[in-house]
């Protein structure tokens, strides 16, 4: 496919310099000779807003999530394959204790989670499902052979961690990474992309992988823009979702991509997570909750030593709800809270000013303050407010309260929940107890007033009302039916009855409106009249 635009300059895939296409193979050649990072940040690097653009090219890092390492983070773990051997790859662990000597150096700069980032599928955790031995994923990475695929999983659970590891296994192909965040990319930064993948392919036979975060927020059209380029192999196309493909992607694409579908990590997993972050950043676990023995803790220098309970780390394993971000992130908030307050509490056996504890409650505080445990856009927000209506439709109010709970804890908008037991008290209560439905108007109405967190009881009662109430869906099937009958009505409908018509004018009156209408107060006994059209006379929709 021709470049539009400009079809006799081509873009130089080393240092991105538009060129004249005869001149490129030998400026290629110089280029590629050079290898000098600092010409190509000297050059107008490709810079689209949310991407990051990987080079191969032996100089620079190959892995932006991974380069740049400040002293002794965990990237150094995670070197460049031309710098040092896999053997090196292994012990990510190492990667945080090296270099950064003191405990608050290493917990300095990027976010635990993103110093963790297992680069290699031994440190990567559970999954097992898609990514065990003999599963079609781990087949395909052994053979260096990824097909477009679309990860799909809550979030926190390893998408973006994935997509890398696929990523740097394709570099054995000689692939190159690109990555586009879909909640800041335009169209336009796609089709620039493309462009220079096909230069990539063309000039020097390197294939793209194109690994795009969120792929969800990308409309339908922005998602075709990548379709024929998929489609003729120009790049491999890794998708994130957090949201169900099959409604978030288009089908056109979907059917082109593989669906791998991760889980929300295991308690267990968790724990295997944090424990490796706390291994590699020094800190020493207490095996129950008593206060350390000290002998080797109270070390002669001045850094403290730092302990963390067994218990707190089994918290924080339960309470990040699978979410591996929120865990790390948790616990480098809890270790930062502690290392700057909580030189040993008074009354601690063996408290001296060189030992940290870091116990139950300070890591529940950590979590609280960087976790959100409830997606509000998201799966699990229609997951929920299913669960809550049909909850109260089983007269369950045990659960129904629990999934109301669920939704505000989680910093559900509580309108929303109110507007959706409006609709509850007319559906699935209806005449059974009409009293529901000013319940829940007047639920929110409260709602609207207050706000959050007092409106939270509102709430509350309403809910327990509504799944205790008796249900009748009589009115809601009937009016069904009139839709239904409506809906099935072959040709012209039939016109309003003139005795049912309002004459309000001399003219509508001759023309027969309001002719024998029997008004009813004027009757003693019951009126025979007829309130349908002709044709439906006697039809019942209940
Ligand atoms: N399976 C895993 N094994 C080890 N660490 C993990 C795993 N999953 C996530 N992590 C840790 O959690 C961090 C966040 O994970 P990642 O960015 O891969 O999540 P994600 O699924 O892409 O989330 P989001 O949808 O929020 O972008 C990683 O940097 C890593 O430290
Ligand atoms: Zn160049």
């Amino acid at each position: 496919m021709a470049d539009s635009g400009a079809p006799d300059l081509v873009r130089c895939p080393v240092c991105l310099q538009e060129l004249p296409t005869g001149r490129i193979n030998s400026h290629l050649d110089c280029c590629l000779q050079r290898g000098d990072p600092t010409a190509l940040q000297g050059s107008k690097r490709l810079r689209l807003s949310g991407q990051e653009e990987v080079k191969e090219s032996g100089a620079t890092t190959a892995f932006p999530l991974f380069s740049k390492p400040k002293t002794g983070v965990v990237d150094s773990a995670c070197p460049s394959p031309p710098t040092r051997g896999r053997g090196a790859e292994k012990d990510d662990s190492q990667g945080l204790a090296t270099g950064a000597t003191t405990l608050p150096d290493k917990l300095d700069g990027k976010p635990l989670a993103d110093k963790m980032r297992p680069c290699s599928l031994e440190d990567y955790v559970g999954q097992s499902k898609v990514l065990g031995e003999k599963t079609l994923l781990r087949t395909l990475l052994h053979a260096h052979e990824i097909p477009s695929i679309i990860l799909w999983g809550p979030p926190g659970c390893g998408k973006t961690t994935l997509a890398h590891i696929i990523a740097k296994n394709s570099k054995k192909n000689g692939a190159r990474f690109v990555t586009l965040s879909a909640t800041s990319a335009t169209t336009n930064d796609v089709r620039e992309v493309i462009k220079q993948a096909q230069n990539e392919l063309r000039l020097v036979k390197r294939k793209t992988i194109l690994f795009v975060d969120e792929i969800h927020r990308f409309n339908k059209l922005q998602q075709d823009t990548f379709l024929p380029h998929v489609e003729c192999g120009t790049v491999t196309l890794i998708g994130a979702t957090t949201e169900n493909p099959s409604f978030e992607v288009n089908s056109a694409l979907l059917s082109r991509c593989r669906v791998i579908v991760l889980e929300k990590l295991s308690v267990e997993a968790m724990e295997s997570i944090l424990m490796r972050a706390i291994k590699s950043l020094g800190i020493r676990v207490l095996k129950q909750d008593v206060h350390s023995d000290s002998e080797d803790a109270s070390s002669s220098h001045s850094e403290p030593a730092v302990y963390i309970e067994e218990k707190a780390i089994s918290t924080l394993a339960h309470l990040c709800d699978g979410d591996a971000r929120a865990g790390l992130n948790g616990l480098q908030l809890a270790v930062q809270a502690r290392l700057a307050t909580g030189k040993a509490p008074a009354g601690t056996k063996g408290s001296s000013s060189n030992e940290i504890f870091i116990r139950e409650e300070h890591v529940k505080e950590g979590l609280q303050r960087s976790h959100i445990l409830y997606d509000r856009a998201g799966e699990e927000h229609y997951n929920c407010i299913s669960a809550l209506h049909k909850s109260m439709r089983g007269s369950d109010e045990n659960a129904s309260l629990y999934w109301l709970g669920r939704m505000l804890e989680g910093g559900e908008n509580p309108l929303y929940v109110a507007r959706r037991l409006v609709r509850f008290a007319s559906e699935d209560i209806g005449l059974a107890d009409p009293l529901a439905l000013n319940q829940a108007v007047a639920a929110y109405q409260g709602c609207h007033f207050i706000g959050m967190p007092e409106c939270e009881v509102l709430l509350a009662q309403c809910v327990t009302y509504m799944a205790r109430a008796p249900k009748s869906i009589e009115v809601y099937q009937a009016y069904s039916k009139v839709k239904e009958c409506l809906k099935n009505h072959k040709g012209p409908l039939p016109s309003v009855p003139l005795h049912l018509r309002n004459a309000p004018t001399k003219l509508m009156k001759s023309l027969g409106y309001g002719k024998g209408y029997k008004y009813n107060p004027m009757y003693q006994e019951p009126v025979e009249q007829n309130y349908l059209p002709e044709e439906l006379k006697g039809i019942k929709f209940f």
